[in-house]
């Protein structure tokens, strides 16, 4: 069983008058094996939680430990080999390359990363449940907000990553697409040993975490 941990994380952005505490003594947990929910207001520190257990930005102060080993103790380098090949990041931006189709989206993906990555098989059965096997030879501009929604999901799943932490991944989906993802992500966490992190304003996605966290003005309030 693996996890990534933060030990009382703080993230402060600015200085003086203008200092926003983002996150303020955060501990959190990523188990493999479990769909762990992150909740809360707008502004609550969500995304910046997200950010910070993936490694795209430096906490202020605390620690970030995978299996029990401060990242903080990583190289640049290793750091971001250890991105590129454990974690998968589902962002708001979804930041699909504009000039790529779809399939190339994924070719990309192969190009950076080629080694153990999912099998064709496997990911033709997660395009497939995702609703976005027509959609190959589309380019992102051609595409729903909720297709582009699954097209970043397919991406972030394709690397095969024993982490894989997605904010607000089915905002744009409707409810029926919000049941359909929801069970493909507990599936994966389950199923293939994964921690599935995903941060979320949909109380339909309760029903199948193992945790939520709730966090309210940088702080977890319950967990
Ligand atoms: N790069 C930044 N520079 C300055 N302040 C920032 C930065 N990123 C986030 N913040 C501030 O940190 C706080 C937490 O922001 P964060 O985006 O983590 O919240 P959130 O809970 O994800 O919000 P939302 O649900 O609206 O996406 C907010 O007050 C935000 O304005």
């Amino acid at each position: 069983m693996s996890n990534l941990k933060l030990i009382d994380v703080t993230k402060l952005f600015g200085t003086g008058d203008s200092q926003v505490t983002a996150l303020d003594h955060v501990n959190f947990t990523a188990n493999s094996k479990e769909l762990t929910l992150i909740v809360g207001p707008s502004g609550s520190g969500k995304s910046t939680l997200l950010t910070i257990l993936g490694g795209l930005q430096a906490a202020t102060s605390g620690q970030i430990l995978l299996n029990g080993r401060d990242l903080n103790t990583l190289s640049k380098k290793q750091a971001d080999n250890f991105r590129l090949s454990h974690i998968g990041f589902v962002l708001q931006s979804y930041s699909l390359v504009p000039y790529l189709t779809v399939q190339k989206q994924f070719e990309l993906v192969k190009r950076i990363k080629p080694d153990n990555n999912l099998s064709a098989a496997l990911f033709t059965q997660y395009l497939e449940r995702l609703g976005i096997t027509n959609l190959l030879s589309k380019f992102p501009d051609q595409l729903s907000g909720g297709q582009t929604q699954r097209v970043a999901i397919a991406r972030a799943l394709y690397t095969n990553p024993d982490y894989i932490l997605a904010d607000e991944p089915t905002s744009a989906l409707d409810s029926q697409r919000v049941d359909e993802v929801a069970k493909l992500f507990k599936g994966i966490a389950k199923n293939e040993n994964k921690a599935v992190v995903i941060v979320t304003h949909d109380l339909r996605m309760r029903a199948y975490a193992d945790r939520v966290y709730e966090i309210i003005d940088g702080k977890v309030v319950v967990e």
